[in-house]
């Protein structure tokens, strides 16, 4: 099976065309392919097929869960498009994924010369400020949908203990059945937010684009924040805008690779 490997910001993926999996179980080829040892690595597996002017995908994450869209992953793809067709800026790409149509256009090409889109990704719905209890603790969460589920803790100092800890304990947790992506957020200044994140299917990872969109939602909700930020995550920096029709994502993203498949 023929694969390609591409990332944003140290958030990376697999791709490969639908049609060309044999595998009954794609949990299981997720989860073989995305091991950091025995497979190729990635934190997600993202099948494909191509439709005009973009493609429809699903995205396994790396336990081989199904995640409804992924914001670095949608660039991803259309990044994979792009090095596959003539793609001068300007050209826009629709990416079908279970949360809906995302819409991007390629801006600019960066100083490396990979591809730069501006993706909108939609509202965010069901933002609210929720005390969810842990331990002897409660934890005070922005939580919402980005197309998937998150929440946000604002803090004062960004602690990766604190976001291992508390991320893998709300993966179980009963205020979220469906598991949580959750991000640490620390607003540096009204046009900055630092994030450190905690994947429901991953685990910590260096980027998540409907990560630093939830973080720069609750920030301007309930941190001081503008509606338009940067995202600081270890991985990179991503400009999010909050706009009344919704929330639009700029970054990069890069194709890394290609090959095959042979397990
Ligand atoms: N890294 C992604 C989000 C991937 C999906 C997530 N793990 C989930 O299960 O919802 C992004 O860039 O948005």
């Amino acid at each position: 099976m023929h694969f390609w490997k591409a990332h944003a910001y140290g958030n990376d993926f697999l791709y490969a065309a639908l049609a060309d999996v044999v595998s009954g179980d794609l949990a299981e080829l997720a989860r073989h392919m995305c091991a950091r040892t025995t497979g190729i690595g990635a934190d997600g597996l993202i099948l494909f097929e191509r439709r005009p002017g973009g493609a429809r995908m699903r995205l396994h994450n790396a336990d081989g869960s199904i995640a409804e869209v992924s914001g670095n992953g949608v660039r991803g793809l259309a990044a994979l498009l792009a090095h596959q067709q003539p793609s001068p800026v300007g050209t826009a790409f629709d990416i079908d994924t279970d949360a809906g149509t995302k819409h991007l256009a390629l801006v600019s090409r960066d100083e490396q010369g990979r591809p730069v889109f501006r993706a909108a990704m939609g509202r965010p719905e069901r933002l609210a400020q929720q005390d969810v209890p842990l331990g002897d603790e409660t934890l005070p969460l922005a939580t919402l949908w980005m197309g998937n589920p998150q929440a946000v803790w604002l803090v004062e100092t960004l602690d990766t203990r604190e976001m291992l800890r508390v991320g893998a304990a709300l993966q179980q947790h009963p205020a979220f059945p469906d598991a949580v992506n959750l991000e640490l957020a620390h607003v540096v200044s009204p046009g900055e937010v630092e994030i450190l994140i905690y994947e429901r299917g991953v685990g910590p990872t260096h980027s998540s684009g409907t990560g630093s969109c939830a973080a720069a939602v609750a920030a301007a909700a309930y941190g001081g924040a503008a509606r338009v930020v940067d995202v600081v995550a270890p991985g990179g920096r991503q400009h999010v805008e909050w706009l009344d029709d919704g929330v639009y994502l700029t970054g990069w993203a890069e194709v890394l690779c290609q090959g095959t498949w042979l397990a």
